[in-house]
């Protein structure tokens, strides 16, 4: 059933009508609330305090508001739903209604939108057709229908419309940053952005299934749906590196959200962006759950006895420091069970107490008989001893996590000592394994110390010496300001104008609930013990015990969203089992004394359509799966390639000059065979560096950028890990025998690698293909037979 052209040309007019309609509207919102802004700012910073923070807030929600109104112009409308019964209703990026309150358009997240992304033939959920709106800038472009309800209850003159809104998006050239899929979500990725808050949902899904695009819907969701539960504790989004964050970067915000936290793993602890990244193995060891007996153990040999009595000069007086005092001191110290930095003042006083008395009988007092007075000012005198203060402090030192991780990695005694203690308590350190971890003291934090750092914090606490003390003292009084703010807000300063979205009621009950935009990001990212109201993970297969250990502390309501794939798993501490990985999160083995098992459950869900890899590729992709018996099923792609997969073998061996100029000369070709488009070149490590200077002589100026650049490039240059969880129109893959050799999730590795591409893939060896690639092997064609 499909109407005739000019029917059809008919309903575009129409549907443009609308749509301009929806865009007048949003215009209105803009200036309204520019014109609010300018007025606001006008005032300057003249008047009170009081009502400097009351101008301050209103500009700060008209910035808010204002960047909302931007965000949202592109597909601003993309759906349209006809109801039974004769309601139209639109679908889009936000809710907008016109001045009489009637709707306009509805947010895509509220319940009414629900049925636009899951009505069936077999359930229409009082749908009768679902229309998807094409629009380029704000002409519509294109109408794709679906008919949900029987064909037979179609109201007459009813047109439908062909077209493949999934197909354009899903084949359109990549820009290099995520775009939003909101316009085409399909319903086993709506069920997964619409479940419910509370609990860990692990999200398992093949490559290309849409898990971070799902993800990061889910996280705008959930900020609409439970805004007022969620607002104030904010949702942290986890990513493997910067590189994979400036690729979805531009998501959240198109879809009306831009208070989202954002970080990489190198940057969940305030203060530390680590970039450097461990070899595998001491990554692993990193990861390994014995670091949490070893840190401690750490911790503790920091809190020493000295061997000697040690004779201390007082003014013109001798005190003896006693071991025995000294032992007992720490005892009673570390039997408060507080953090060493906090339990450091019970350990002092209990030190001081015994060179107090020491020091009275000097001065031929006892010290029984001291008044408060006398026991003070011996008290300082022995606080101005040098030697009391070393040997004090040699004892029992205030410790930062940075200082005590880089001593232990550079001191090998410190490193030995506390590998000894902690294997009274756990699986022993071999020696090698030591040896892997050792560094100079100068070297660079890496990404998998960061979570050894917040382990150590949870064992220090808070230095009150230190810049992060500072820090979320800062965020503290932030905190006290912008409650203060909203409490002028609240106290009856309302928005003269009224009217639409910034309504009286509107702001209070915003404030209420949000604060300025960017307070509760700030203050999340610079207050280590921040409680997150939900966090989502991407490519959560890859982080080790210990970061997920970070993870749990920060989200102790254990909200999350965790999305990955086992079959991608390639770090070496990485996940092999979600029930596994998810431990420390879960609680797994908490009990009551009683023997109640405390832990918590997940609830897992699969994604199995693959809409980024063609059909041949992910045929391909499947055997490597299979042959290196790696975990979990490979997704079905939704189309297929209009170039198949292809090898060539490369004349001489790997990283020779003969070999570059083979790689050169495929790249060149591909480049030509794509034109507009993004290409990335994905070979082992070693190989890396070099196939980059050669391409940037090759190509165009400018053209070759490795991942850590600017996304716009047109030729990408990366070993696998820099390209996980990114996607380009072509990918030429370089050896991949030995990405499967490289490491002992390499196979792993070379399935993220073939997965990769939206269109074209091309396949460079010197060597044998491995395992699940012989079909192509069987096509391998000569560079020079090629060309000739
Ligand atoms: N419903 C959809 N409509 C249009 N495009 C979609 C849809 N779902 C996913 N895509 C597109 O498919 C591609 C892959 O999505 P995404 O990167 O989220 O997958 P992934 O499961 O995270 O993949 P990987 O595991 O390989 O990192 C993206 O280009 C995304 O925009």
């Amino acid at each position: 059933m499909s109407g005739s052209a000019s029917g059809l040309a008919r309903e575009t007019a129409g549907e443009q009508a609308r749509v301009d309609e929806r865009y007048d509207r949003l215009d209105l919102l803009r200036t309204s609330t520019e014109e609010r802004l300018r007025e606001v700012r006008a005032a300057g910073s003249s008047g009170t305090p009081a009502a400097r923070m009351e101008r301050d807030a209103f500009a700060t929600l008209y910035e808010d508001r204002l960047a909302q109104l931007r965000a949202v112009e592109d597909r601003l409308v993309f759906g349209r739903l006809d109801l039974e019964g004769g309601d139209v209703r639109y679908v889009g990026r936000i809710g907008l209604s016109d001045s009489s309150q009637e709707q306009l358009l509805t947010d895509w997240r509220a319940p009414a939108a629900e049925p636009f992304y899951r009505a069936t033939a077999a359930d229409p959920l009082g749908v009768v057709r679902r229309r998807h709106l094409t629009l380029t800038g704000r002409t519509v472009t294109a109408l794709e229908d679906d008919v949900v309800a029987d064909g037979a209850a179609l109201p007459e003159g009813m047109v439908v419309a062909g077209g493949g809104a999934l197909m354009a998006a899903v084949t359109a050239a990549r820009t290099g940053r995520m775009r939003d899929v909101v316009a085409t979500l399909q319903a086993e990725q709506d069920a997964v952005v619409r479940a419910p808050l509370p609990g860990v949902l692990v999200v398992q899904g093949g490559p290309g299934t849409g898990k971070t695009a799902v993800a990061l819907h889910r996280a705008a969701y959930l900020l609409y749906a439970h805004r007022e539960r969620i607002a104030r504790s904010g949702v942290l989004v986890v990513g493997p590196n910067r590189a994979f964050l400036r690729y979805i970067d531009q998501v959240l915000p198109a879809l009306g959200e831009t208070g989202v936290v954002m970080a990489s793993l190198g940057e969940l602890f305030p203060g530390v962006r680590a970039t450097a990244v461990d070899d595998d193995a001491v990554a692993a060891l990193k990861g390994d759950p014995r670091m949490v007996e070893l840190l401690a153990a750490a911790v503790r040999r920091r809190q020493r006895v000295p061997a000697q009595p040690r004779r201390l000069v007082v003014g013109n007086h001798r005190v003896v420091l006693r071991p025995r005092t000294v032992s007992a001191a720490r005892d009673s110290a570390r039997d408060s069970h507080q953090s060493h930095n906090a339990a450091r003042a019970t350990f002092v006083r209990r030190v001081m107490n015994d060179l107090v008395r020491q020091l009275a009988s000097a001065h031929g007092t006892r010290s029984d008989e001291l008044d408060a007075d006398t026991r003070q000012s011996l008290e300082a005198e022995l606080r101005e001893s040098p030697d009391v203060r070393r040997e004090v402090n040699l004892c029992w030192m205030p410790l930062t996590p940075a200082g005590v991780l880089r001593d232990l990695w550079a001191k090998r005694d410190h490193l030995a000592g506390a590998a000894a203690e902690a294997s009274r308590h756990d699986r022993g350190w071999r020696r090698e394994e030591l040896a892997l971890l050792a560094r100079e003291k100068a070297a660079p934090l890496t990404t998998a110390d960061v979570p050894l750092l917040d382990e150590l914090a949870e064992l220090l606490g808070e230095d009150p010496t230190s810049g992060a003390a500072d820090a979320a003292r800062a965020a503290r009084e932030r905190s006290d300001l912008v409650a203060q703010a909203r409490s002028v807000l609240e106290s009856g300063m309302v928005d003269p104008s009224g009217g639409g979205a910034l309504s009286a009621e509107g702001l209070a009950e915003r404030w209420a609930t949000d604060g300025p935009r960017g307070s509760v990001a700030e203050r999340a990212e610079s207050d280590r013990t921040w409680a997150y109201g939900h966090v989502v993970v991407d490519e959560a297969q890859e982080l080790s015990v210990m970061a997920w250990r970070v993870l749990a502390r920060r989200c102790p309501s254990r909200s999350m969203t965790v999305v990955g794939d086992l079959a991608q798993t390639s770090s070496a501490a990485g996940a092999r089992d979600w029930g596994q990985a998810l431990a420390p999160v879960l609680g797994t083995g908490t009990r009551t004394r009683s023997g109640v098992d405390l832990s918590r459950t997940f609830t897992l869900s699969r994604l199995t359509v693959n809409y980024r890899t063609p059909r041949q590729v992910m045929d391909l992709a499947s055997r490597v799966l299979e042959a290196h018996g790696l975990p979990e099923e490979a997704p079905s792609s939704i189309r297929d390639a209009e170039v198949p997969p292809a090898a060539v073998s490369a004349p001489a061996p790997a990283g020779s000059p003969a070999w570059t100029a083979a790689v050169v000369d495929a790249v060149r070709d591909q480049v030509v065979a794509l034109g507009a488009g993004r290409l990335a070149v994905v070979a082992p490590q070693p190989l890396v560096a070099g196939l980059r200077s050669a391409l940037g002589e090759a190509l165009d100026d400018g053209e070759v950028r490795s991942v850590d650049e600017p996304a716009d490039a047109a030729v990408t240059v990366s070993d696998v890990t820099g390209v996980k969880g990114l996607e380009f129109d072509a990918v030429v893959l370089c050896e991949p025998a030995a990405v499967v050799d490289a490491s002992p999730r390499g196979a792993g590795d070379l399935y993220v690698a073939l997965t990769r591409p939206t269109q074209r893939l091309l396949v460079v060896s010197s060597a044998p293909l491995p395992a699940g690639m012989e079909e192509l092997a069987g096509g391998l064609s000569a560079p020079a037979h090629r060309h000739g």
